[in-house]
């Protein structure tokens, strides 16, 4: 059981809503002017990984009430309930041991009694062989030629995990071509199916449930493309494997369960990429490299089991956020990744943060009175820098960014790194410092402006600054540093969850969406005039059926 504090009610909350009113006040330019070792102070560093924080509207007490708020909520007794295997998403009454999936170390973790390694171990084991037989290309298509291309088709946790994990890994990938399939537009399969070949294509229908409309649609037409391009239905266990915790579904699909890649019901969707949902980046990079991915999130996982709150990589940037979200009122929260090959992060973790937080009703089944879950987004830089940093700058909302970047490039091309990192440094302490309407001044002066052009212009090209930040800069993109990175964020989500008081690993909201789109679907079947919506929904699908 999760411990249920409703956090507006602790004294750190109180003492907080009194305290922001001294920090509103203040600049973050004069908290650095007042002290030498901030950075010192507000900086740590986990193996390859060095967060520093010092950047944000905080001072040592806003860090020490905010610790006192984690602890008000309870939040070991919460971690303690998730290592230890305890049904802590309690609207489906599950555990939630994606970290068991990672468990390098095979401490035993318990499920109604029984151990989980074993069978974690033994889908890894699958997991190794296969990719193994794939890569050298012992493994056969139907005509004897090895297998050049793999298709994953899945979606939400059963696809943005892997995009963004092979993207990010890019530089360690082998010759296989990996493709992704997720939306049930048929556009989606159809492009990525041209130029393909039937006796030299793998496909990994990746899918929790084994019963996702678009997973299941794409998949049928998969095969329905094999059988047109020459393969048999006895060809099918060859071209064909699940990744599923669904066994039944999988067989009645047609797929050898010998081909099927198990996981279980207490990982969730968006934190599915450790299991067998991983297959395809095992296949990309390599089974090992897929295991120092696990290595890295299994080491910030008992980094957070482990660590002091005021240590602990995680829990200060759930804190942070929760800062910001709940007494600053900022509505969004920005990551960008000063990486090409990290071009997926953000987005991975719009899933991974808001259908884990996107809540109105607490752990009573009360609805909240206080803001929840962010708005997750963001562009790599220096992209998003010519797009909408503008509003970042001078736009009237606060925007707290992470901005995440590697020391080394994994292609050191001519001084592209050292302007890309210049890029990095230069963003936060623009955004923190602003520039003041003497230093635009003075600038304009020298640039021969007359007195009248200065008054006119200065408004405009002034930065009030003070805007909040994280710099994380790691040494290089690793298989290790970014499974870190990825549990790092993880465990911000579940923090921010224990204090918000919601469930962060269910996810009823998506269902409803669903549950029309089922009753709709009938409807578009023949040209009858609909007329058992409101009057908008009608009207649209009438248009569609007069312009189909
Ligand atoms: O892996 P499945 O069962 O096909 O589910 C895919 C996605 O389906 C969505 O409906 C869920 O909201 C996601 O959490 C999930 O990742």
């Amino acid at each position: 059981m999760l411990p249920s504090i409703d956090f507006t009610t602790t004294q750190a909350y109180k003492y907080l809503t009194d305290h922001y009113i001294d920090v509103v006040a203040e600049s973050l330019k004069g908290l650095f002017d007042a002290d030498a070792k901030r950075f010192a102070k507000f900086s740590v560093q986990f193996e390859d990984i060095l967060l520093d924080y010092s950047k944000n509207r905080i001072t040592d007490e806003t860090l020490a009430l905010l610790m006192q708020l984690a602890k008000e909520c309870k939040l070991d007794d919460a971690i303690q309930a998730m290592f230890s295997g305890e049904v802590i998403n309690a609207t489906e009454g599950r555990p939630v041991l994606h970290v068991a999936l990672r468990n390098q170390s095979n401490t035993p973790i318990l499920v109604d009694g029984k151990d989980v390694m074993p069978d974690v171990n033994a889908v890894l084991d699958h997991m190794k062989e296969f990719s193994n037989a794939i890569i050298s290309g012992s493994w056969k298509g139907y005509t004897g030629k090895a297998i050049t291309d793999v298709v994953n088709i899945g979606i939400g946790g059963s696809d943005l995990g892997p995009v963004m994990v092979t993207e990010a890994l890019k530089s360690y990938k082998n010759h296989l071509n990996l493709h992704f399939v997720s939306n049930v537009d048929g556009t989606h399969i159809a492009e990525t199916l041209k130029g393909l070949n039937a006796e030299t294509t793998l496909f990994l229908i990746a899918s929790k449930t084994f019963t996702t409309q678009e997973t299941m649609s794409n998949a049928h037409s998969a095969r329905d493309w094999f059988i047109q391009n020459g393969g048999k239905d006895g060809d099918v266990a060859k071209h064909f494997a699940a990744l599923s915790t669904n066994a039944d579904g999988v067989s009645k699909f047609g797929i050898d369960t010998k081909n099927m890649f198990e996981f279980w019901d207490w990982v969730g969707g968006r934190y599915s990429l450790w299991s067998a949902i991983g297959l395809s980046i095992s296949l990309s990079v390599g089974f090992d490299n897929f295991k120092e991915l696990l290595a890295g999130a299994h080491a910030m996982d008992n980094h957070f089991k482990t660590t002091p709150a005021e240590e602990n990589l995680p829990v200060i940037l759930a804190l942070l956020g929760v800062w910001y979200n709940n007494f600053f009122e900022a509505e969004t929260q920005a990551i960008l990744p000063y990486d090409q090959y990290m071009h997926r992060f953000a987005a991975y973790f719009q899933q991974g943060d808001m259908e884990s937080n996107g809540k109105y009703v607490d752990r009573n089944g009360k609805k909240v009175d206080y803001s929840t879950g962010p708005i997750i987004w963001g562009e790599p830089g220096t992209n998003g820098q010519h797009a909408f940093y503008q509003l970042i700058h001078q736009g009237t909302k606060l925007i707290p960014c992470d901005f995440i970047a590697p020391a080394q490039s994994h292609n050191p091309l001519a001084e592209h790194h050292k302007m890309l990192m210049s890029n990095f440094f230069a963003q936060t302490e623009a955004l923190m410092n602003g520039k003041s309407r003497e230093e635009v001044v003075a600038e304009l002066e020298k640039a021969g402006k007359s007195k009248e052009e200065i008054d006119t212009l200065a408004p405009f090209k002034e930065f009030e600054g003070n805007r909040p930040t994280n710099s994380i800069l790691v040494k290089l993109i690793t298989p290790r540093v970014l499974g870190s990175l990825l549990a790092m964020y993880e465990h911000k989500i579940f923090v921010q969850g224990i204090i918000w008081n919601i469930y962060s690993f269910d996810q009823w909201g998506v269902e409803l969406g669903k549950q029309l789109a089922g009753k709709i679907l009938p409807e578009l079947k023949d040209d009858t005039t609909i007329n058992s919506h409101d009057s908008s929904t009608n009207g649209l699908i009438n248009q569609y059926k007069a312009w189909r």
